[in-house]
Formats: C-alpha cells, sequence, structure tokens
C-alpha cells in the first residue's frame, strides 16, 4: 500500500481529513475515472463528489480499480458527496444518500454536505423550472434539511456532516438546533474572495473550512472568452516564477498554508481545498504545493486582489430571489 505525503487536518468530531482533494465538478464520464486513478496513485485520498455532478459511478470506477489493485483500501479513503437541492425533505435527503451509496458501490460516505442552503422543487430534473424558464423552488427550511443528514450520521451511511455555501447567519441557525455539529462549510475560496471574515467566523466554531474553485473555475459553464482568468494573472504568474513553481501550486499553497492577519494576529489560513483537474501532469502540480512557503510581501500582494463578493464566480445570481439565497450578506 502506498503513503500519501498529503498533510490530514483533525475535524471537530475527530476525524481526519486531508487537506487536499480531488474536485470532480464538470470531470466528465470517460475522463473522471482515469483522473481519480491518475489521483490515487499519486497520493490523493480525499476525492470530492456530488449528487448533481452526475459522474458518481465513474468516480467510483477509478476509486474501485484503485482497492482492488491493492493501491489503497477504502478506509484509507476521504470521500465526499453532497445532498442536492432537490432532496431537501428530511425523508429523500436519507434516500438521496444511499442512492448515492449505490452509485459509488460503498456502504457509508466520509462527509456528506447540504450542497446549498436553497431547496427546490422535488422531481427527477436538478434544475426544475416553469414555463416560463422561472426556477422552481421548494420551502423546505435547511434545519429539516439537517435532520434529514443527522439522520444520515445515526444510520451509519455518513461518518461526518457538514454544510456548503452557507453563510455566517445560516452557520449559527443549523448551530442553534443541531444534534450533531456540521464539521465544514465548502465555500468558493480564491485570493479575489478570500472570505476572510467567514474563516474567522467558522473557525470560532470550529468547522473547517473548505476551499472550492480555488483555481478560479476557468471551465465553469458560464465563463465567457473576455472574463479575467486567475491562473494567468500577471501577478500570480510573477510570484510563482519566483519560487520555480506554477499559478496554480500558489493559489493552491494561499489556501492550504499561508498567514493572514485577523483581529491583529497572524493565523494560518489553514484551508482545506478541492482542485479539479482531469489532466494527469496538473493533478500531480497540484499537490506539490508542501514544499515552499509565500512571502509576507507575496502575501500582501495577494490580500491585494480581495474584491469582496464581486470577486464570486459561482456566484448564481439566477436564484437570487430564493428566500434562502445566501450571498445577499457579507459573509
Ligand atoms: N460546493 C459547491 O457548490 C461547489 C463545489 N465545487 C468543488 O470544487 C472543485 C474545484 O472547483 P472547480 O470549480 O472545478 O474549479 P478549479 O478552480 O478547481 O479549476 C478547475 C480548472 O482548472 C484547470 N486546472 C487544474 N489544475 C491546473 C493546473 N495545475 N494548471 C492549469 N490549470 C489547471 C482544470 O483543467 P483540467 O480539468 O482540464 O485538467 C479545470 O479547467 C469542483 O470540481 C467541485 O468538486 C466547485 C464549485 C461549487
Ligand atoms: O457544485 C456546484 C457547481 O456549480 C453549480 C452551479 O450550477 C452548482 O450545481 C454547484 O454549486
Amino acid at each position: 500500500m502506498v503513503a500519501s505525503k498529503i498533510p490530514v487536518l483533525k475535524l471537530n468530531n475527530g476525524k481526519e481529513m486531508p487537506i487536499l482533494g480531488l474536485g470532480t465538478w464538470k470531470s466528465k464520464p470517460g475522463e473522471v475515472e482515469h483522473a481519480v486513478r491518475d489521483a490515487i496513485d499519486l497520493g490523493y485520498r480525499h476525492i470530492d463528489g456530488a449528487i448533481a455532478y452526475k459522474n458518481e459511478e465513474e468516480v467510483a470506477e477509478g476509486i474501485k480499480a484503485k482497492i482492488q489493485d491493492g493501491t489503497v483500501k477504502r478506509e484509507d479513503l476521504f470521500l465526499t458527496t453532497k445532498c442536492w437541492n432537490t432532496y431537501h425533505r428530511k425523508e429523500m435527503v436519507v434516500k438521496a444518500l444511499r442512492d448515492s451509496l449505490k452509485r459509488w458501490g460503498i456502504d457509508y460516505i466520509d462527509l456528506y454536505l447540504i450542497h446549498w442552503p436553497m431547496g427546490f422543487k422535488e422531481g427527477d430534473e436538478y434544475f426544475p423550472k416553469d414555463e416560463n424558464g422561472k426556477f422552481l423552488y421548494s420551502d423546505f427550511d435547511y434545519l429539516e434539511t439537517w435532520e434529514g443528514m443527522e439522520e444520515c450520521v445515526d444510520l451509519g451511511l455518513a461518518k461526518s456532516i457538514g454544510l456548503s455555501n452557507f453563510n455566517s447567519q445560516q452557520v449559527d441557525r443549523v448551530l442553534a438546533k443541531a444534534r450533531i455539529k456540521p464539521v465544514v462549510n465548502q465555500v468558493e475560496c480564491t485570493p479575489w474572495l478570500p472570505q476572510n471574515k467567514l474563516l474567522a467566523f467558522c473557525k470560532e466554531r470550529g468547522i473547517q473550512m473548505v476551499a472550492y474553485s480555488p483555481l478560479g473555475s476557468p471551465d465553469r459553464p458560464w465563463a465567457k472568452p473576455e472574463d479575467p482568468t486567475l491562473i494567468n494573472d500577471p501577478k500570480v504568474k510573477e510570484i510563482a516564477s519566483k519560487y520555480g513553481k506554477s499559478p496554480a501550486q500558489v493559489l493552491i499553497r494561499f489556501q492550504v498554508c499561508s498567514c493572514l492577519w485577523l483581529q491583529f494576529v497572524i493565523v494560518q489560513r489553514g484551508i482545506a481545498t478541492i482542485p479539479k483537474s482531469v489532466t494527469r501532469e496538473y493533478i500531480q502540480e497540484n499537490m506539490e504545493v508542501f514544499d515552499f512557503e509565500l512571502s509576507a510581501d507575496d502575501m500582501t500582494i495577494l490580500d491585494g486582489f480581495d474584491q469582496g463578493g464581486k470577486g464570486r464566480i459561482c456566484h448564481v445570481s439566477w436564484y437570487s430571489d430564493h428566500p434562502y439565497f445566501p450571498f445577499h450578506i457579507e459573509f
């Protein structure tokens, strides 16, 4: 069996999560099985999936191959999936995970997240719309959804449960009611949207932040050719060349092990992150980030990238009329 060099973080329930994982949104069937196999061969042990990515079976094929050839055992892996917005009714939360586990071919998931606080109309369509193209929502309160998540732990279907795309008020509402505390809040995080306030808020409550789209999600479906790209930013490129690293490595290092000023003290960001790639060279490059340190001067430059909410790429403004839309407040 091959040991991994990726550091692990301890979650508030005592379980461990590798600080770096492989993202799988937009990874096509036909590519993702290979990407997962390559990642595990290279030392990744954390894979971030979701029901809504519609590729769980193929992700699972990659995992199965690596368990079968003896590279890893199931218990060496940290697998995440996410309860989609159409499954926010309590009973559906459990059913959705059972269906997902069948697709993964496993009997428990390491981490099950509420993908968004916003519920959508139940049914087979993941993005339901009426005949005028208006999105159709459900009014299930995410507190009910959380009860379903807790049941998944009770039933042994999920080892840990958490949130994704929840703002500070929504996190506190869950904490006030939770029998089982969320271990993470997975949110977009880049130098454009460094989430310093949400990070401090989550740290105070023992909730680990996980950064999604750490490279600025250049392959997001709504990207326009004229949009700026973070990995091509001249300042990021300049910093990268100083260390003999790539822009992607600087952006990943920024999350996992860089410092920031919080209330007059310097703290490590220590944010877990899940860059997506289906390219073996990138998958390898993205994990080679634990052998250099960004200087205070370079961190100051990256701090200057902060655009607040305007820096958000996964803004999903098309759902902004949802009562639980998370991005109307500062953090
Ligand atoms: N909870 C949530 O709501 C969300 C969760 N996520 C999760 O976070 C993951 C990562 O975010 P995502 O939006 O996919 O975007 P990322 O910021 O991870 O960027 C992915 C893109 O960057 C490219 N890339 C990867 N590594 C490198 C490299 N070293 N050099 C140059 N280009 C590189 C990839 O190319 P290629 O693949 O062609 O190799 C791909 O086009 C998702 O896949 C998903 O698992 C993302 C969005 C929302
Ligand atoms: O993970 C995700 C990727 O982006 C999508 C935007 O439609 C969402 O489904 C989800 O947040």
